[in-house]
């Protein structure tokens, strides 16, 4: 009952893209649905032309937007055979996290041109995430090319840009809209907001307001006053431990019974939660690894205070998955619309010169699947040899003995086997932030920060500041990495190839989430802040402390909290090297994996 996702042999005539050419489990049972249907995205972070690498659970991601499309255009036409509204739903992030988001030529502004695919897709409503906010460029492009894709459903309920007006006068306007009231297919109607969490890393001239305070704008209290039939709110937000209580709790002070659907993101993980009996929330995991899939039975719920039946499945993102559901085969499948986004894609990739090789990798080296430090632990190679290596070149301070810092969650994601590409360095460090230095701490005081900074009391700000959760809701604690390895031999098992998310959230079912069936990947905690080896040199030996340009104000704080003979200003800050923290794995692969 294997499916092939790529099954190039089968129906050589049809046009298509041929891998990976490996068996993938399909979906175990049908979706359902209901009145309302939701199709969910978030932190797609530019993967539009999937996962391609054969590691596994690679294969399970391996479609990609042109797919997807197809998908959703087949899925539209089930909803209208069964007479029921269907709506294409995403939560942000599109911005930092593949070559086609990227690898664009100098002077050109960031997923400009993946953004013009992810246009093409009929989403009824999408929000801004964080990853739209670090740099004015990048707000300032969605404002201007991409928000008007979306007919006013961008929505950005507390998200403002600063704009010239039509008076030439600085003027701060919602990046897109506040809110959308709408009328669905069925007549249903639809009160719709777009909120991010208490974000504060955004740039200059864009602002984001608390939620707390969202919630008390006239505005606000306005556009919740008369009673849809349905409130469909949508966030870069998670939906466990986050803001969205204040939002669901202002709404259900002036409506106590009126079914509420909640759409969030940000913490890159599947995730499930009831506030009250007639509202759900989901988010739909990162990366296009999952589609997010949730159905309301509304009609039942009208004129009785009962339980709204809500359903939730998170669909693993590949072409056996989508034919699964919309019962199409390989030859069926593909829409001409679907195949000319993903040629689109693909000259797309071939434009940025996305394939250009840089070495070859000998073994994966992944960011939780194996333990922090270790050999095959991708924070390892990264922060003792590679920025090491990388920094050192045609550097003069390189001779002096150093420490370099960066917080893990700056590395965005796995490096496979295989071919080491142009795309694999920017999906794993697309961030073109640049390394800084402090001169002259002594070795005994600069070895402390790591510790200082990995503080519980220190992290925990660091949580409340980015309001994001890490906490995986994958079952996969595995003391033992060679577990990795032998997986194959155990019985039963599946070997490898069953690898893949198992959810556990906290909506009804809470085992049966995931759309297909799959064994846990191990899952290692790594610290927050990671550094180099330390130098071996007497500990009142004046040191260089290197570390990300994110993370200035950070060292500074902590150094002054460590010390009292100097007081650190950015004025002791300097540039340590002109290489970015997005070229540092080509320039190691080119030098070590050749
Ligand atoms: N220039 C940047 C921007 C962000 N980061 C890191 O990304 C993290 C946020 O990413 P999410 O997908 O979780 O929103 C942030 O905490 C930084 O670690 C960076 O390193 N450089």
């Amino acid at each position: 009952d294997h499916l092939h996702a790529r099954d190039g042999h089968a129906h050589q005539h049809v046009e298509r893209r041929e891998y990976p050419q490996v068996p993938l489990a399909p979906p175990y049972r049908p979706l359902v649905w209901g009145d309302l249907n939701v199709i969910h995205t978030t932190d797609t972070h530019g993967w539009l032309l999937g996962h391609q690498k054969s590691s596994w659970a690679e294969p399970y991601y391996s479609g990609d937007l042109g797919d997807f499309s197809s998908f959703v255009t087949h899925m539209k036409q089930i909803a209208l055979h069964k007479n029921v509204d269907l709506l294409l739903i995403d939560s942000g992030d599109l911005h930092d996290g593949t070559g086609l988001s990227d690898g664009y030529p100098p002077g050109d502004v960031d997923a400009h041109e993946s953004n013009k695919f992810v246009e093409r897709l009929p989403y009824d409503l999408m929000t801004i995430g964080n990853h739209e906010l670090y740099g004015y460029a990048d707000t300032y492009d969605m404002y201007t090319n991409f928000v008007p894709h979306l007919a006013g459903r961008y929505l950005t309920s507390n998200v403002n840009i600063t704009v010239f007006n039509s008076d030439g006068k600085p003027e701060s306007v919602p990046v897109g809209n506040r809110y959308a009231k709408f009328t669905t297919r069925k007549g249903r109607r639809i009160t719709s907001l777009g909120v991010i969490f208490n974000f504060t890393g955004n740039d200059m001239n864009t602002t984001v307001q608390a939620v707390g305070d969202m919630v008390k704008e006239q505005w606000f209290v306005e556009v919740i006053a008369e009673e849809p039939d349905a409130f469909v709110l949508i966030g870069h937000m998670p939906v466990s431990n986050n803001s969205w209580p204040t939002v669901v709790n202002a709404v259900r002070a002036v409506h106590p019974l009126t079914p509420i659907l909640i759409f969030g993101g940000h913490t890159h993980i599947r995730d499930c939660t009831q506030y009250d009996g007639r509202s759900m929330a989901m988010e739909s995991g990162r990366y296009m690894e999952t589609i997010g899939w949730m159905s309301a039975d509304l009609h039942a719920a009208k004129h009785n205070r009962d339980n709204v039946t809500f359903t939730r499945r998170y669909l693993d993102q590949n072409r056996v998955t989508y034919e699964y559901h919309t019962r199409t085969s390989n030859r069926s499948f593909d829409t001409d619309h679907g195949r000319s986004i993903t040629r689109g894609l693909e000259e797309l990739a071939a434009r940025f010169n996305l394939s250009h090789l840089y070495g070859t990798a000998q073994q994966d080296y992944t960011l939780s699947y194996n333990p922090y430090p270790s050999n095959g632990s991708l924070v390892s190679l990264f922060i003792e040899d590679a920025v090491p290596y990388a920094l050192a070149i045609n550097n003069t301070r390189a001779s002096i003995p150093n420490i370099m810092i960066i917080d893990s969650w700056a590395l965005r994601f796995d490096l496979l086997k295989g071919s080491f590409t142009k795309n694999d360095q920017l999906t794993i460090m697309p961030y073109q932030d640049s390394f800084l230095y402090i001169a002259n701490v002594t070795s005994a005081i600069a070895n402390q920060l790591l510790p200082a900074m990995n503080k519980p009391m220190a992290i925990q700000q660091k949580r409340d500041e980015t309001q994001a959760v890490f906490s995986s809701h994958e079952i996969g604690d595995t003391p033992d990495s060679a577990w990795l390895e032998e997986i194959d031999d155990r019985p039963g098992a599946g070997g490898q190839a069953s690898f893949g998310y198992v959810t556990r959230d906290s909506c009804p079912d809470a085992d049966h989430a995931d759309d297909t069936l799959h064994t846990p990947l191990p899952n290692y905690d790594v610290p927050f802040y990671v550094g180099s080896k330390p130098p071996n040199v007497t500990a009142d030996t004046p040191i260089d402390v290197v570390f990300l340009n994110f993370l200035g104000k950070e060292i500074i704080g902590i150094l002054n909290g460590l010390q009292k003979d100097k007081t650190y200003t950015m004025a002791d800050v300097s540039s340590y090297s002109p290489t970015l923290a997005s070229d540092i794995l080509g320039l190691y692969a080119q030098g070590m994996w050749n």
